[in-house]
């Protein structure tokens, strides 16, 4: 019953009506309105399901959908047309019409190969589910207007393909440059196909040869101390927490954690294997930047417009762009369609 909060209330507020005739009592005191609105006042949701355009509740028109244009912007360098290079020919020849979960890596290759799925246009992408490895990845694909998952729906996925910081001749690769490598790692697991794609500075003998700052090791925050000491003492002297360079204080990954970055010499990362389980059996370690034994087929763009494509069997394929790699407007940089089988 409205008012019946305050009345115990009720004699002084008499006793001051009485001696003050001149005070205003407020209504609200009286009639208090704890009524719930009928209508909401938060602002009405915009969903977007498989399968579906966006529906807009409660709006008579719907605002326009006006992309930005680019989304990706067009490469101005030879390192950066190279990525573009890689990127497009994984995408044709691995993601494939029939593919319908596709895990999407992170860092600055992974951008062209959202921009070429999406270019294989909404009827193909129109019951697929895209899986992010990163906050990158999901903005990503959220701004391509492709459909977002989580691995934890979609813990089994046709294909993803990732970046990389180094990649080895039996395809070890080093990841976590952007601290991502947790959940890329989940994905690349998952995947029935994990494709790596990047620039020609990545193909490498021996990892740590290009990628100097080393293995990116993520470290539950309290640990950590712990762990760098440990990490040095296992033979990695110069190891150091990754400081952020925009926030004081350390890199915090998307899963809160920390990140120590931890070279190792030479005849320690020509085992990269035997080195990610020494360092995986730290307690306090999440996930170590090494991915062993698990890339299908590594994709290099060169500075000539070839691609190098090397499989997990050791087979080494050149493939033809047909263009040299001075940055041209996309459509110029064009690539042919692969005529090559997946083994
Ligand atoms: O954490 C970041 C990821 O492992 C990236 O895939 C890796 O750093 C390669 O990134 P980018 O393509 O920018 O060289």
């Amino acid at each position: 019953m409205p008012g019946t909060h305050i009345r115990p209330f009720l004699p002084a507020l008499q006793r001051l009506r009485c001696s003050s005739a001149k005070m205003p009592i407020p209504p609200a005191i009286f009639t208090p309105d704890i009524s719930t609105p009928s209508d909401s006042p938060y602002p009405s949701p915009l969903r977007q399901t498989l399968g579906q355009t966006a529906q807009y509740i409660r709006t008579s028109t719907p605002p326009p959908l006006i992309a930005p244009e680019p989304k990706v912007p067009p490469p101005t360098t030879v390192v950066e047309a190279s990525k573009r290079l890689a990127a497009w020919t994984a995408v044709d020849r691995h993601v494939l019409p029939e593919y319908k979960v596709i895990g999407i890596g992170s860092g600055s290759t992974v951008p062209y190969v959202v921009e070429r799925i999406e270019q294989q246009g909404r009827e193909r992408n129109k019951d697929r589910v895209f899986i992010p490895t990163s906050f990158q990845s999901k903005e990503l694909i959220v701004s391509h207007g492709l459909l977002l998952g989580d691995v934890d729906q979609y813990p089994v996925i046709d294909v993803t393909i990732d970046g990389a910081d180094e990649v080895d001749e039996t395809l070890n690769c080093i990841k976590g440059g952007g601290a991502c490598h947790l959940r890329e790692k989940v994905l690349a697991e998952a995947a029935d196909t994990f494709i790596v794609v990047a620039d020609y500075r990545k193909d490498s003998d021996v990892l740590g040869k290009n990628f100097k700052q080393g293995v990116p090791i993520e470290v539950a925050q309290f640990a950590y101390a712990k762990v760098l000491q440990n990490v040095h003492l296992i033979g990695s002297p110069e190891a150091r927490l990754r400081m952020a360079k925009a926030k004081a204080g350390p890199v915090v990954t998307d899963n809160g954690n920390f990140v120590i970055d931890a070279p190792f010499p030479e005849e320690m990362m020509r085992e990269p294997y035997t080195l990610l389980t020494r360092l995986k059996m730290l307690t306090g370690v999440v996930e170590v930047g090494l991915f062993c034994h698990m890339a299908k087929a590594a994709y290099f763009g060169n500075q000539d417009g070839s691609v190098t494509v090397k499989w997990h069997d050791g087979r080494i394929e050149s493939v033809d762009s047909g263009s040299s790699l001075v940055p041209k407007p996309a459509h110029k940089v064009a690539l042919q369609e692969s005529t090559v089988a997946e083994p």
